[in-house]
């Protein structure tokens, strides 16, 4: 390999583009100073890699690039190429010849490399020349500054050169880079070693942490499991035998209604049947008052009556002829009494026996009577019993709201565990009367909106609803909700139109409190009388309102109407109407009821005097009967004895004057006595049955009243049972609630519906204690024991691999250390011997050698010279500058020899000699010019004798260089 060419553009005073051939052996460059053949040396070492703009002369690296002369501009580039022979392959590139480009800009201060016109990076060339012999700081570029400083360097500062003849740059460099390395090796090791130990620290404590919390999510969710089945099948249980409670209630306090009515009227009765009987013995007793005075009466009428039969009898006995007329007058007599009586007898039986026929027609009218009332009365039941099931029915659909949304639904039944739900909007407002349906339309889908105290609350209702899966529902928060309002011109048109009945919201009872909300919902709807005068009023409003009439069609804004028939079953205004309608039909029907029964009763007593008057008639009747008999056989015989008296003595027969008044007297007073004695009969055979049916009152009464005091034990019984279980049933709730989150709707399509209750049970509250057992727990540590255990395990494993990298490191740095060491050794020796050899031939004779300062330490150790030219003591500082010079020639020829190197640039290294030794050293360059290429810049004669090829530099333009081949005499010219 040898240095063909070098063609240089731009670079220091070659501003033109010069091209300068070289051939193996020696080439010689001379001219006069500054001309520029040191400027050579410097575009050779700049495209071998120097990086030092001071080793090239100059301050910065764009020195390099022509600045221009008094003739020439200064130009933006510099440019080298080397271009090797590379047929011997020397330098590792499969090419026979090797171009290497080096190039700046000064515009930017960009650096350009190329190997055979590729770009390239330097470290790509300096790369390729390593351990060639090339290289900036190798033995290839030797100036005059080298050979001056050689021999007063410290011997530190030589032990480049010898590594370069050693050839373990290479190992040095990698030895650097592997030290470099070695050393980031140890610091990230180091480092990672810390932190290792630090998470070592936690790794422990934390897996412990989270194993805790891992038993303890495992026990909450075996918990979750169990205990919402658990709660669901208790709620339903506690569901069942409250509904069965609520039917046992509804049905005692029914029982008791009735029974409460029946014992009133029971009472009544009694108590009616006191006072019956009170009266019933005034009567009575008056009655008998009486019946003694007419009895007296009698007996009195009866004796003087007594006197007069008893002178008539006697008279009628006599069998004289001279009484025969007395005695036809008595018998005459007896039978007028006779007469008269049977007649009288005759016409109380008349009379008895139309007053039997009269009493027996009352009695069946008021059969008939108590038949309608007992009608009427089980209407009535009837009529009560279904109001009461349509009312049953009514509250329900108002207290469920079977037909509100899902969502809704879900939020009322879970109103308690929530905060701050006032209601729906129907449960908030009402209507009032007859204006139901026009408060409906009004409303529409608002009905259903739920109020809340805060947006907080709204916001949390909504998030249970989604969580729960629990449908949708809209909230009107009442700190939030803005009125809605007509304008105050557009309210002045309301005033006077036709049929314009006002604001909606003036027809509407609220709690004052949420005036907001019906401000809102409300506050720009207008109700008008019917559909027409909406209609008008909508057009003299712009069509900007809502307009809804009584019937419930609507005007819209916009003027689209809306109308037609409406159910009033969802309606739940109508609804709350219909159950106060309800609920007063109900009272009315109650209270009729009750009337009813009360006259039923009196028409029953009414009967029972009746029949008891009939069969006291009857017995009077029948009495009567017997008596006419008697007194038609008394007529009979009276008529007999004085027909056979008065038989043939008709002239003795007397028209006598007749006085009734003693009978007549004596037949009233027995007629009354017979009603006297009738009535009372009656009157105490009533009270008899009286005193009887207030006995079976009573006995009623207190069956009843027993009945009442057992309906109240079961009623408070079941009632406070009732509350009880609410109250649970509300627990559980809140329960699954506040610790699951769970509706009991959700809960239920979780749990299973076949647990044991006992046993899971027994089994919450096992969990439970052994969840408490776990003490405080940190959930957090299984996701921070993840992360800290990954990045143990990775830092752990890149520890490993740290270490087998530094291993591996170290080994290799003794291993080249061990190259270096024999390499360095076995060159050195060499060197050293060479070097007294050539010391000898150039200084002829003496001796010199080469010592390690620290022998112990190859790798480190400097390099000390030794020197003694002949018939001279060997001390470096005391010789000349031309010793010095052959000394460190001397030396470079030893390294050379050992080391041969394919070119070396001397640079006016033999300045400092005198003729005889550049003869010795130009001779010395001869020996070596077959192995080693030489460019030699000198001014010395003797040196260009010896140069195969010689260049001339010039400046013919001034500040440019120009090279031109010259022979001898012209090179000896030029240096003269
Ligand atoms: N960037 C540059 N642009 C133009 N000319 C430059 C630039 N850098 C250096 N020079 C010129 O190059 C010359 C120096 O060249 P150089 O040192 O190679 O000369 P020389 O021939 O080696 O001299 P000597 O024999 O004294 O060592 C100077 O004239 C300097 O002005």
């Amino acid at each position: 390999m040898y240095l063909k060419r070098v063609e240089l553009h731009g670079f220091k005073s070659f501003a033109d583009k010069s091209v300068i051939e070289f051939t193996p052996g020696v080439t010689g460059i001379v001219g006069p100073n500054g001309c520029g053949k040191s400027n050579i040396t410097d575009a050779i070492r700049w495209v071998l890699g120097e990086k030092s703009a001071k080793a090239l002369r100059g301050d910065n690296m764009s020195d390099v690039i022509f600045s221009g002369s008094e003739d020439r501009k200064a130009q933006n580039l510099a440019e080298v190429t080397l271009v090797f022979d590379n047929e011997d392959h020397y330098l590792d590139y499969d090419a026979n010849e090797v171009e290497i480009t080096r190039r700046l800009y000064r515009i930017n201060n960009e650096a350009e490399y190329y190997i055979n016109r590729q770009p390239c990076r330097l470290k790509d060339i300096t790369t390729l020349i390593m351990d060639t012999g090339l290289g900036k700081d190798t033995l290839s570029i030797i100036s005059q500054n080298n050979i001056n400083d050689f021999v007063a360097q410290k011997p530190e500062e030589r032990r480049p050169l010898f590594e370069e003849a050693a050839g373990v740059a290479k190992y040095k460099a990698r030895k650097r880079e592997s030290v470099a390395k070695l050393e980031r090796t140890t610091n990230n090791l180091e480092r990672v070693d810390d932190i290792v130990v630090e998470l070592e620290k936690q790794v422990g404590p934390l897996k412990r942490q989270k194993e805790k919390a891992e038993t303890y999510l495992a026990y909450q969710k075996q918990l979750e499991e169990v205990e919402v089945s658990v709660l669901v099948k208790v709620i339903e249980n506690l569901s069942t035998q409250l509904k069965t409670l609520d039917d046992q209630i509804k049905t005692s306090d029914q029982e008791k209604t009735v029974n409460d009515g029946n014992i009133l009227i029971k009472e009544n009765q009694s108590e009616e049947l006191s006072k019956k009987m009170f009266h019933l013995d005034q009567d009575v007793n008056n009655l008998q008052n009486e019946l003694f005075t007419v009895m007296k009466n009698v007996s009195d009428l009866e004796a003087q009556k007594a006197t007069i039969d008893a002178s008539r009898k006697q008279a009628a006995s006599s069998n004289n002829q001279e009484d025969l007329k007395a005695k036809i007058a008595s018998l005459k007599g007896i039978l007028k009494d006779a007469l008269r009586e049977y007649n009288d007898r005759v016409e109380r039986y008349q009379e008895v026996k139309a007053e039997k026929e009269q009493l027996s027609a009352q009695q069946s009218q008021n059969a008939q009577a108590q038949e309608v009332l007992r009608h009427e009365i089980e209407n009535l039941n009837f009529e009560i019993h279904k109001k009461r099931s349509e009312k049953t029915q009514l509250v329900d659909q108002i207290e469920n709201k079977s037909n509100y949304g899902y969502g809704v639904r879900s939020i009322l039944k879970a109103k308690d565990s929530l905060s701050g739900i006032l209601g729906t909007v129907s449960d908030l407002l009402t209507a009032q009367k007859g204006y139901e349906m026009a408060l409906a339309t009004a409303l529409g889908g608002s009905v259903q909106n739920i109020v809340t105290a805060s947006e907080d609350d709204a916001k949390r209702a909504i998030a249970f609803l989604r969580k729960n899966h629990a449908g949708r529902a809209t909230f009107m928060p009442l700190e939030k909700m803005q009125p809605r309002k007509v304008r105050e011109d557009h309210a002045l048109i309301c005033e006077q139109a036709a049929g314009c009945l006002g604001l909606m919201s003036r027809f509407v009872s609220y709690d004052e409190k949420i005036t907001p909300i019906v401000e809102n919902l409300l506050g720009n709807i207008i109700l008008a009388d019917n559909l027409d005068h909406a209609s008008q009023l909508s057009s003299l409003l712009y069509a900007r309102y809502r307009i809804v009439t009584l019937e419930g069609d609507v005007v819209n804004v916009g003027g689209s109407l809306t109308g037609g028939s409406m159910s009033k079953k969802n309606n739940a205004f109508a609804q709350k109407e219909a159950l106060e309608r309800l609920e007063k039909a109900i009272k009315k029907d109650e209270k009729a009821y009750n009337e009813k029964r009360i006259a039923l009763n009196h028409a029953e007593n009414e009967g029972r005097e009746l029949s008891s008057l009939f069969m006291q008639k009857q017995m009077s009747f029948a009495k009567l009967e017997v008596v006419v008999t008697n007194k038609k056989n008394e007529l009979t015989m009276a008529k007999s004895d004085y027909e056979a008296a008065a038989k043939d003595h008709e002239d003795l027969v007397d028209d006598v004057v007749e006085d009734h008044s003693l009978l007549d007297e004596l037949n009233a007073q027995k007629k009354r006595r017979d009603e006297l004695s009738e009535e009372i009969q009656a009157k105490r055979t009533l009270r008899m049955s009286y005193v009887n049916e207030k006995e079976a009152l009573e006995n009623e009464l207190k069956t009843m009243r027993s009945d009442n005091r057992r309906y109240e034990k079961a009623l408070t019984e079941n009632k406070i049972a009732k509350t009880k279980h609410e109250t649970e049933i509300q627990n559980y709730l809140m329960r699954l609630n506040d610790t699951y989150m769970m509706t009991f709707e959700h809960a239920k399509t979780l749990a299973d519906p076949d647990i044991d209750l006992d046993a899971s049970t027994r089994q919450v509250k096992e969990l439970r204690n052994r969840i408490a057992s776990l003490g405080s727990v940190n959930t957090e540590a299984i996701a921070q024991y993840e992360e800290v255990s990954a990045r143990y395990e990775e830092l752990t494993k890149n520890r490993q691999e740290l270490k087998a990298a530094q291993d591996k490191l170290l080994t290799a740095i003794e291993d080249m250390d061990h190259i270096m060491v024999d390499r360095f050794t076995k060159t050195f020796e060499a060197i050293n011997k060479e070097f007294n050899n050539v010391f000898r031939t150039l200084f002829g004779g003496g001796h010199a050698a080469l010592h390690y300062t620290n022998p112990d330490d190859i790798l480190e150790t400097g390099i000390d010279i030794e020197a003694q030219p002949p018939g001279k003591a060997a001390k470096l500082h005391s010789f000349s500058g031309g010793e010095n010079a052959l000394i460190a020639l001397s030396c470079l020829f030893a390294i050379i020899s050992v080391r041969p190197v394919p070119l070396c640039i001397l640079d006016e290294v033999e300045a400092a000699l005198d003729m005889a030794n550049v003869e010795r050293f130009a001779k010395y360059l001869q020996t070596f010019a077959d192995r080693t290429q030489f460019i030699v810049v000198t001014h010395r004669e003797g040196t260009m004798a010896h140069c195969d090829l010689l260049y001339g530099a010039t400046m013919q333009q001034k500040g440019v260089t120009k090279l031109v081949s010259v022979q001898l005499k012209e090179a000896q010219q030029m240096a003269s």
